[in-house]
């Protein structure tokens, strides 16, 4: 009895104890996970974790300075490519207090920008660009934002593969118009390069011919481009780290860019408001031709005619007008600039590289015939798949020195780790562009202008992807992209076609070496 009684004694205390230290376990482990769950919803669980990893390694910093003095104020692309090689194709950079991260291979800027999207896909402040008035645009625009969805619907509504296939009438009759005039005055290729360019994306957003070489719209896009070259690193001057400088007199230091920024103000905003008066006139005389602005101005005075209240109206009225005015002017900065910029290189390329303008322009004559010889037409958008050396050289261009080198900078909404590396909410993230095109794992011998590498082996290529990075990235990604891919491939197949585009000789008949030289900006 006794015995019985100590022994269930025994089970009894030893089932009690094994019961609260059960108890007191699952007490503790709610407790546990509750303040984890507290700490990762308050984004202290990332605090903690990521104040125990390191930034992306990088250049050496001094105290308080970061790398302030080691930032390359010219070809930051190549500079940041450079220190890749050194320190891995993440590099971290601080100064003024902000974390700056370079992605300079392709993988990590997918993952990121991309996979990771939706804490990638924000701008830093362009105050710079604001004070001159380049506002509301799509670009700058902060992702979340009730005007950045209201764009980028715009944008895509109207831009998208299917829609951007109506342009292509207007584009291939430009083409034709550039190479007669590169025929008839190549000294002004240039000039002709930037007409061409201007003229299909004035026309396709405000219905506007341009005619004329001095033309007004040409002057406005002209000036507009060269302020914007000249008003600092995008995103990156010291008013756009400190916006209060603005408000300093010119002579504090740092306030140089809000002060360019002010006297460019006027200039500016013409780029974004004589188009959309334009198209009000004609609209007001029933010549409007379809356009984009046509199709934004008509969805406004629909959306006005609902409106009884005068007061109303006329508040919806100033919004959206401001609107369409940024949609518009973004479509001329961001589609005009860009494709100039790679027919610009189209031409370098063609004078450095006669041999690969041979092998197109034979691909060409082998599918039409020699042109001007009674046998011939000039390529249209429905015979790119049937030249494909032709399609190697536009995606080369896109690869060998790209137009946005350094992409537009992203910023981060989200305390982040990437591969052990901690990416604080608030850094900005430029996207090496250039940098990717030049991965030697990727490219072989990505210095030079090859457009063999994307061809199939049997045809004595190298099978070499097409550079994917060309159009940035994720949620940002260039809604312009279809619209320009067949501009440039109208504009380069008609000039094969047509022209041998050569160096120019001296007064001796030797021939001069260009000098391959990219201005720096956001755009080069
Ligand atoms: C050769 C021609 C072009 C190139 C190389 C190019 C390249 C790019 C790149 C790299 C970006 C940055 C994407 C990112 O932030 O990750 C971008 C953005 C943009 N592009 Fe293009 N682009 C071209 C033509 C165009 C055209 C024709 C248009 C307009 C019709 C256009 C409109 C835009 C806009 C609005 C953005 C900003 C998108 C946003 O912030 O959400 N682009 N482009």
């Amino acid at each position: 009895m006794s015995s019985s009684t100590t022994l269930f004694s025994n089970i009894s205390s030893n089932s009690t104890s094994l019961f609260s230290d059960k108890c007191t376990l699952t007490v503790l482990t709610v407790s546990f996970l509750l303040v984890l769950l507290v700490m990762k919803e308050t984004g202290v669980l990332k605090f903690l974790q990521n104040s125990k990893l390191s930034l992306p390694p990088g250049p050496p910093k001094e105290p308080i300075l970061g790398h302030l003095r080691v930032m390359p104020s010219e070809n930051q692309s190549d500079v940041f490519h450079e220190w890749a090689k050194v320190y891995g194709d993440v590099i971290g950079l601080q100064f003024l207090g902000r974390n700056i991260i370079v992605l300079d291979s392709f993988q990590p800027a997918k993952e990121l920008l991309d996979n990771r999207g939706l804490y990638y896909s924000c701008r830093p402040n362009f105050v710079v660009y604001e004070l001159m008035g380049i506002s509301p645009v799509l670009t700058f625009l902060r992702y979340g934002t009730k005007e950045f969805f209201k764009h980028r619907k715009i944008f895509q509504s109207f831009f998208g593969k299917r829609e951007s296939a109506e342009y292509i009438p207007t584009q291939a009759e430009y083409a034709k118009i550039l190479a007669g005039n590169l025929i008839r005055d190549p000294q002004q290729y240039v000039w002709y390069l930037e007409k061409f360019t201007t003229s299909v994306i004035i026309r396709i957003s405000s219905g506007y011919q341009v005619i004329e070489d001095d033309d007004m719209y040409i002057k406005i896009a002209h000036e507009y481009s060269k302020k914007l070259n000249d008003s600092g690193s995008p995103g990156n001057t010291p008013v756009d780290y400190f916006p209060w400088l603005r408000y300093l007199p010119s002579w504090f230091p740092g306030t140089f860019y809000a002060f360019h920024a002010r006297s460019a103000y006027k200039m500016m905003r013409q780029e974004f408001d004589v188009p959309v008066e334009y198209v009000q006139r004609q609209m007001a005389n029933g010549t409007a031709q379809p356009s984009f602005l046509l199709y934004l101005l008509e969805g406004l005075n629909r959306r006005l005619e609902d409106i009884e209240d005068p007061l109303k109206k006329q508040t919806l009225y100033r919004e959206e007008l401001l609107h369409i005015a940024g949609a518009a002017g973004t479509v001329y900065s961001a589609g005009g600039e860009t494709a100039y910029a790679t027919l610009q290189t189209f031409i370098l390329s063609m004078t450095l590289y006669p041999e690969v303008q041979r092998s197109a322009q034979e691909e060409i004559d082998r599918v039409f015939g020699v042109y001007d010889n009674g046998v011939s037409r000039l390529p249209e958008i429905e015979d790119r798949e049937n030249l494909p050396f032709v399609e190697c050289v536009l995606q080369e261009l896109f690869r060998w020195h790209p137009a946005v080198p350094l992409g537009v900078p992203h910023r981060s909404t989200s305390d982040d780790v990437y591969n052990g590396m901690s990416i604080p909410k608030g850094s900005i993230i430029f996207s090496n562009i250039r940098g990717m095109s030049l991965d030697e794992r990727i490219y072989s011998d990505p210095d030079s202008f090859n457009p063999m590498r994307f061809m199939p082996k049997e045809k004595g290529g190298k099978e070499e992807p097409y550079f994917a990075a060309r159009w940035g990235f994720g949620r940002r990604i260039c809604p312009g992209r279809y619209l320009a891919e067949t501009q440039l491939w109208l504009a380069i197949a008609t000039i094969l076609a047509t022209l041998n585009i050569r160096k120019t000789r001296d007064e001796n008949g030797k021939e001069i070496e260009p000098e391959v030289k990219f201005t720096d900006g956001l755009v080069r």
